[in-house]
C-alpha cells in the first residue's frame, strides 16, 4: 500500500500548481506539545477515510470536528490531506486553521520539497515525513527545508532499522513511531517498546496510530512516549470533544 500512495504521490507532484499563500500565523507544533496541560499531549486526527478502515466519519464536517477537538482539550491537530486514499483536502486544512488556535499537522505523504512549500501556503504548521518512503540523504533535504520554512517536522519511524536510519541522518525534534504496519497495516499498541532507550532524550516521542483507550495512553506513556497522536477512535464517536475527554478518562461535564 504504501508504495502505491508513493506512486501516486509522484504522479501529484508532476501535476502540482503550487496554491496562492494563505498568509496565515504560524503557531509552533512543537511549543503545544512540550506545553499541554495534560501528561500526555495529544495530536487529534482529522480522518474522514484511511485505505485500512475505509469510510470511517458520515456527514464528515472538518471544521465542527477541529473546533470540537479544540474544545476537549487537543495540544495540537492532524489533517489529512490526500484525497485519493483518506478523501482528505488541502483546503480542510486551511479552513481548520482558519477557525481554530491550535498548531496543524498537514498529514500526508511527502515526498517532494514543493509539497513543503505547498503546506506551508495553505497554513500548516509542522508536515509529517515518512522515513519509510524517504531515501535517508532524502529525508535530511527535507527535513532541514522545512525547518527553513519555519515549519516543524513529525518524523515517523516504524521500527528499530527505520529509527537507526533516521537517527544516522538527523536529531528529530518530534518522532512519531508508527504503531501501524503501513506495509500489512497490522496495529501494534507495543510497537516503540524497548525503542526509547535508543532515541535522544532532546527527542519528543509520539506513539501513533491504533490507541482507543485510557489503558492504551498508560501502556504507551510507560514506553516513552509523551504525546499521541489519534484519528480513527476518536473520529467514530459521535462528539469529538467528549471523546478527548473520555479518551484521558475524564469527567464528562461540560
Ligand atoms: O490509517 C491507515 O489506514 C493508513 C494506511 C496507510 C498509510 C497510513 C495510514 N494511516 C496514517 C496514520 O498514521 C494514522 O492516520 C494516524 O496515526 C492515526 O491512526 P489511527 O488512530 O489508528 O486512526
Amino acid at each position: 500500500m504504501l508504495d502505491k500512495i508513493i506512486e501516486t504521490k509522484k504522479e501529484e507532484v508532476k501535476n502540482l500548481i503550487l496554491p496562492e499563500d494563505e498568509g496565515l500565523p504560524n503557531h509552533s507544533f512543537l511549543d503545544a506539545l512540550i506545553t499541554s496541560n495534560r501528561d500526555m499531549a495529544l495530536i487529534a486526527e482529522v480522518k474522514k477515510a484511511s485505505p485500512s478502515k475505509g469510510l470511517i466519519k458520515e456527514n464528515f464536517d472538518p471544521v465542527e470536528i477541529a473546533l470540537a477537538y479544540e474544545k476537549g482539550g487537543a495540544d495540537c491537530l492532524s489533517v489529512l490531506t490526500d484525497s485519493p486514499y483518506f478523501q482528505g483536502k488541502r483546503e480542510y486544512l486551511t479552513a481548520i486553521k482558519r477557525a481554530v488556535n491550535l498548531p496543524v499537522l498537514r498529514k500526508d505523504f511527502i515526498i517532494d520539497s514543493i509539497q513543503i512549500d505547498e503546506a506551508k501556503r495553505i497554513g500548516a504548521d509542522a508536515v509529517l515525513l515518512i522515513s519509510e518512503a524517504l531515501e535517508p540523504a532524502l529525508l535530511k533535504d527535507l527535513y532541514q527545508y522545512s525547518y527553513e520554512l519555519g515549519l516543524d517536522v513529525l518524523v515517523e519511524v516504524h521500527d528499530q532499522h527505520n529509527l537507526e536510519q533516521v537517527l544516522h541522518v538527523i536529531t528529530p525534534k518530534i518522532l512519531g513511531v508508527n504503531n501501524r504496519n503501513l506495509k500489512t497495516f497490522e496495529t501494534n499498541i507495543q510497537q516503540l517498546e524497548g525503542m526509547a532507550s535508543s532515541i535522544p532524550e532532546e527527542t519528543l516521542l509520539v506513539s501513533e496510530s491504533g490507541i482507543y483507550t485510557k489503558e492504551d495512553l498508560d501502556l504507551v506513556k510507560q514506553y516513552g512516549a509523551k504525546a499521541v497522536l489519534v484519528g480513527e477512535s476518536l473520529m467514530r464517536k459521535e462528539n469529538q470533544s467528549l471523546a478527548v475527554k473520555q479518551l484521558f478518562g475524564e469527567s464528562l461535564n461540560v
